[in-house]
């Protein structure tokens, strides 16, 4: 890295570097100061100066997320009685168990294996999880799948801040909203591919419907809980999916969708697993480009 390189930082304003900023710079990863810059292929439209630039442009990744394992990577000593959530930066699936997992404090004691799912390391399927897919939870030898269960299991085997409603009324809504997860992103994702043009709207109305039942917090059950925790990674992706793509704000006329977006914004045991909003969208375009051309 040279001294003084200037680089436009995406969502920051632009900053000028010096080599000892840098600590220490590895092949894939720069860091600054506590955070990770990662640098971005091509130019990129960075909002924060409304102009495409022509510097070097990197993104800033959150301090905490070590990087993902690959097909080059040594395999992790599975069952030596550590316990670790293997899940994808990119998964919302993973991002529900990652988001538990922080909500309790458990950083100490479950340990993050981020996973690259296009360049899988073999050894994630032969020796962690037969199923092939994230997240799974290694714990007590044993290795645990499926995102929904995943949460209840980190909720009801760990400590910290309950995540599970307390009373009957509350547990049979909290399973009732779990149930219909599946249904509202199919919703969704009819809309986004053009089957059904009122899916999303009706689902959104759901939600926003869901979100009156209890008035002591602006969340699903009032307080945060497993419900928010599952809901989270889907809002994220469709809020954003469906603004640019679509040009629809799934805010507008939904007053409690906008105070649970803004509040969940507060807690950072979910905004630490947020992605970079414009990874988000240009990955799904390409997705759905790579779709069109089959
Ligand atoms: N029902 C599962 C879905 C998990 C899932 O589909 N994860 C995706 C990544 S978002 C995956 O691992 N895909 C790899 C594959 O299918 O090969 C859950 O809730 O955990």
């Amino acid at each position: 890295m040279s001294v003084g390189l200037k680089v436009s930082v995406c969502l920051y304003p632009s900053l000028t570097l010096s080599a000892r900023d840098f600590s220490p710079p590895s092949s894939s990863y720069l860091y600054l100061d506590r955070k990770i810059l990662r640098p971005c292929s091509g130019k990129r439209w960075c909002k924060s100066n409304g102009k495409r630039r022509t510097e070097p442009i990197l993104a800033i990744v959150d301090s905490s997320r070590v990087p993902e394992l690959d097909s080059s990577s040594e395999p992790v000593q599975v069952f030596d009685g550590s316990t670790r959530l293997y899940i994808s930066y990119t998964c919302p699936f993973a991002q529900r168990a990652w988001i538990a997992r922080n909500y309790k404090g458990l950083q100490n004691k479950i340990e993050l294996v981020p996973i690259d799912l296009k360049n899988r390391p073999a050894w994630y399927k032969e020796k962690v999880y037969s199923a092939n897919k994230v997240p799974a939870l290694e714990h007590n030898n044993r290795v645990l799948g499926e995102s929904l269960d995943l949460i209840k299991y980190i909720d009801s085997n760990f400590e910290g801040p309950s995540l599970t409603p307390d009373g009957l009324e509350k547990q049979v809504v909290a399973d009732e909203l779990l149930s219909y997860t599946d249904s509202f992103s199919k919703a969704v994702r009819s809309t986004l591919n053009g089957t059904d043009s009122n899916a999303a709207d009706a689902a959104f109305d759901y939600i926003e419907q869901a979100l009156t039942k209890f008035n002591e917090g602006p969340f699903f059950l009032g307080q945060f809980s497993l419900v928010d925790v599952a809901y989270a990674p889907f809002i994220e992706r469709f809020q954003l999916i469906l603004s640019h793509v679509m040009n629809v704000d799934i805010k507008s006329g939904r007053p409690n969708l906008a105070l649970w977006i803004q509040e969940m914004n507060k807690i950072e045991a979910y905004t630490e697993t947020r992605q970079d909003p414009q990874e988000l969208v240009e990955r799904y375009k390409r997705r759905v480009q790579a779709e069109a051309r089959l």
